[in-house]
């Protein structure tokens, strides 16, 4: 990640600070843009600017990181409603639709924002597409005793799909414990007629389109931060 793509991404993330009021239960995302909006809050919280914050985290390393930092991080048990979540994206399209999971949260993540009042996501400029799936192949989370079937019915809906490893050549696990294939489906025309196919198959755990779920998009350009309300 260049300097540039940070400092974009910081600027975003600060915007997105400006959101949060003392006493709300706040989502924290996963991902490079999230992690920076977390220590951003964090040093606010100890600088005492922000009071009573609850923190509740999409990915285990995310939680451990803020506790890490200082903030209050519970669970959805004790707190199964958001004020307001905060997180990144891979693309965004102008409808605000999104594709999560590049770094394979999305189960989490969506959970999550289904369970917010007000979901922000906060990204560079390049992170901007006409279509879905013109930069990025869409993650989908799979149980391993599935891969080969869900791969294959994948396949047959016209995506490339590839089975997400570590360096190391082993499948990356998710929090859940599950895999994550990379479904290249090219650009998306018609991103919901994609989530239904790809939803209520066994073994298909969920999927990377965030479809209505955004409130709002901060933007950081290299002329400025804009916001995109969901239109
Ligand atoms: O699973 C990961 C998430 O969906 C991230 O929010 C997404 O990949 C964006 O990450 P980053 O802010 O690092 O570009």
């Amino acid at each position: 990640m260049s300097e540039e793509q940070t400092r974009l991404k910081q600027l975003a993330a600060d915007a997105a600070v400006d959101e949060v009021r003392s006493g709300m239960v706040v989502g924290l995302g996963y991902g490079s843009t999230a992690l920076l909006f977390v220590r951003s809050l964090a040093k606010k919280v100890a600088a005492g600017e922000l009071q009573g914050i609850t923190g509740v985290a999409c990915a285990l390393a995310m939680e451990t990181e803020a506790r890490s930092l200082g903030l209050n991080v519970s669970s959805l048990d004790q707190h199964p409603v958001m004020d307001l979540t905060v997180d990144g994206a891979d693309e965004v399209d102008p409808a605000l639709n999104l594709i999560k999971g590049g770094g394979g949260a999305l189960l989490r993540e969506k959970v999550v924002a289904q369970a917010s009042r007000r979901e922000i996501i906060i990204v560079d400029e390049s992170k901007l597409s006409e279509h879905l799936g013109d930069k990025w192949a869409l993650p989908v989370e799979v149980v391993p005793f599935a891969l080969r079937p869900v791969s294959e019915y994948v396949t047959s809906l016209g995506a490339e799909v590839k089975l997400r490893l570590l360096e190391d050549g082993k499948p990356l696990v998710t929090d859940q414990g599950n895999w994550i294939i990379d479904c290249n489906f090219g650009p998306m025309a018609d991103p919901g007629t994609v989530a239904r196919s790809l939803e209520g198959r066994a073994g298909l755990v969920e999927h990377g389109l965030f479809l209505g779920l955004a409130s709002e998009v901060i933007v950081a350009a290299s002329d400025g931060v804009r916001r995109i309300p969901r239109p």
